[in-house]
């Protein structure tokens, strides 16, 4: 399905829109309920990634399929590691078999994992045959995916000793790990991050039931944060459920979005995002952006589009996400008019006045480019190739720009 995105305006300058709860909490949550089956969760995300996450983890199939699911992916490797006397096929869309886990099969392997690779060295699929893990000490390096580290972390409580994590070169990511953390601990698992080794608890759970509502998804607010700052002053669109103090590190979205005349406020359990003032065309833009890389292709299309300067580095993780996010961003900017220069960690948007009208945006099976072009219906004419590939995150994505007043079609 192709959406045309006919040049729009935001029909009403005061709207709302709720989002569902964060895909990075949820995972991380359903797993956490599977070994401890006494947590409710609340606002869980319908994004297809939970559904697929949900449906893998009360399966008993041989054969378990997680499409794009990079994160159900990596935690499905370490929890069905340990699931004794059960043995899986695990795998995934063909972007899934690219997408690189040696790193944590290799730590998984030498805590006494059983994983084999059933098709290429070093990549999904994957047989798992589970078993009792009995050490408890490893090393991985941490510049690659933090979704290793986190997946490691997801288990650690279940293992006999937890376990004592020493992480290697440059750590990728933080906040998603940080994250990790910050959900074991309102669990009361023990953990400890200082420097470069993280070390968790083993935990023996009480039977008390417990509830963890997740707070909205952070990643899919930029989105909006994107139409606002392309939208006239005084534009309002509210978010909820949000708060100030998240365990999401896209949250920065608030700060780095002052840089492009929104304002953000927060109250009872909710976001209002404002236009508040114009942005300097001369304005050149600076972000490193390996703390919260997802949202690396929303900002370059929101600088597009006010015809600034860009500059982002500390983006290495991007090339093995759903596409090579660099590639696919210099490709499709560049149609529209852009100037693009990338390596392998950065990418410079060249200031530009123009935006060409009537192109067509190619998504590569990835979500975020399909999200993130899209507030440029409010610049200019355009049509998303493959619209509904954002159900992954954020199926209910075109309704709500429908709601705002975009003309779809
Ligand atoms: O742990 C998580 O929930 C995630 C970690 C990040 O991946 P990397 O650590 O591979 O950058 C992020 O890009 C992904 O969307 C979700
Ligand atoms: C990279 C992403 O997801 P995953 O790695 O879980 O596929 C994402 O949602 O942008």
């Amino acid at each position: 399905m192709d959406i045309h995105i006919l040049k729009s305006s935001i029909a009403n300058r005061q709207s709302s829109i709720t989002i569902t709860g964060s895909k990075s909490e949820s995972n991380r949550l359903l797993l956490l309920q599977a070994l401890y089956p006494q947590i409710r969760i609340e606002n869980l995300s319908n994004s297809d990634d939970s559904l697929l996450m949900q449906k893998a983890l009360t399966s008993n199939a041989e054969v378990i399929d997680i499409h794009h699911a990079g994160t159900a992916m990596r935690f499905l490797t370490a929890y069905f590691s340990i699931q004794n006397n059960q043995e899986v096929v695990l795998t995934g869309s063909s972007r899934m078999k690219e997408r690189p886990i040696k790193i944590l099969v290799d730590a998984l392997r030498d805590l006494g994992a059983d994983i084999s690779y059933l098709e290429n060295e070093g990549f999904p699929p994957l047989k798992i045959k589970g078993k009792k893990l009995s050490k408890s000490k490893v090393t991985l390096k941490a510049n690659v995916s933090s979704q290793y580290i986190s997946a490691l972390l997801l288990i650690a409580s279940r293992l006999e000793n937890g376990i004592e994590l020493t992480l290697d070169g440059k750590i990728t990511s933080i906040p998603y790990i940080k994250m990790t953390l910050s959900l074991l601990d309102e669990l009361g698992i023990k953990s400890e991050f200082k420097s470069n080794k993280i070390s968790v608890q083993a935990h023996v759970s009480s039977d008390k039931s417990q509830t963890l509502v997740v707070e909205s998804d952070w990643s899919s607010a930029s989105y909006f944060y994107s139409i606002v700052a392309l939208s006239e002053l005084n534009t309002e669109i509210t978010l909820t459920s949000y708060k100030k103090d998240s365990l999401q590190g896209d949250s920065v979205l608030a700060e780095i979005y002052k840089e492009f005349g929104v304002a953000t406020k927060f109250k009872d359990n909710s976001i209002a995002l404002t236009k508040s003032s114009n942005i300097d065309s001369q304005l050149s833009i600076d972000l490193d952006l390996s703390n919260a890389p997802d949202i690396a292709q929303t900002i370059a299309v929101t600088a597009f589009g006010l015809g600034l300067e860009c500059y982002m580095s500390g983006l290495h993780t991007l090339k093995i996400k759903e596409t090579d996010r660099l590639v696919a961003l210099k490709i499709e900017l560049e149609k529209l008019g852009a100037e693009v220069e990338i390596t392998d960690a950065t990418l410079h948007l060249k200031p530009s006045s123009i935006i060409n009208s009537d192109v067509s945006i190619a998504t590569y099976k990835d979500h975020r480019m399909a999200m993130a072009f899209a507030p440029l219906g409010l610049r200019t004419s355009l049509t998303i190739k493959d619209a509904d590939v954002v159900s992954k995150s954020y199926p209910d994505f075109w309704n709500h720009l429908k709601s705002l007043g975009f003309n779809l079609k």
